[in-house]
């Protein structure tokens, strides 16, 4: 089990295996709990093998990790929002709340976009060079 998942700590990290402990934690929490996280990870390993299959240079690995890594930090927020205000509000309709929701879930459809144009870009180029 990883370490921080049960405890009931509150107070200040100790040491760095403390902190990393609660930051694997936190990934575990966005993998097992977040369905889009999980989407975007499949879209990414996607990504990934297609790289190697079409053997993209460095800077195009660059931009593809680039890309991947954006999604994967605005997901993140996403998920600290909605946590966020969820323990604000508790489940109340709040206009604020929505309005916060709505943007952080706006950000991941950016990135997304943003993720989309670069596999377009990179990978349509890497598929003409492979073609020709
Ligand atoms: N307390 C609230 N007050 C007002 N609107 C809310 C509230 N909670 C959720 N909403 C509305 O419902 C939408 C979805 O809520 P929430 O993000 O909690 O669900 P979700 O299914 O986990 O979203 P996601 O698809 O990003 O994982 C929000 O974008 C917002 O428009």
């Amino acid at each position: 089990m990883l370490m921080g998942l049960n405890d009931k700590q509150t107070t200040k990290n100790k040491n760095f295996l403390q902190s990393f402990g609660h930051a694997m934690n936190g990934i575990y929490c966005l993998v097992t709990t977040e369905r889009n996280f999980r989407k975007h990870l499949v879209f990414a390993t996607l990504a990934v093998i297609l790289g190697f299959l079409l053997q993209i240079n460095l800077d195009q690995w660059l931009w593809v990790i680039f890309a991947l890594f954006a999604v994967i930090s605005a997901e993140s927020l996403n998920t600290i929002v909605e946590a966020v205000v969820d323990l604000i509000v508790d489940h109340k309709y709040d206009p604020l709340a929505k309005r916060a929701k709505d943007v952080a879930a706006g950000g991941v459809l950016l990135s997304a976009l943003f993720a989309v144009i670069i596999g377009l870009i990179v990978f349509g180029q890497a598929l003409l060079a492979f073609i020709k």
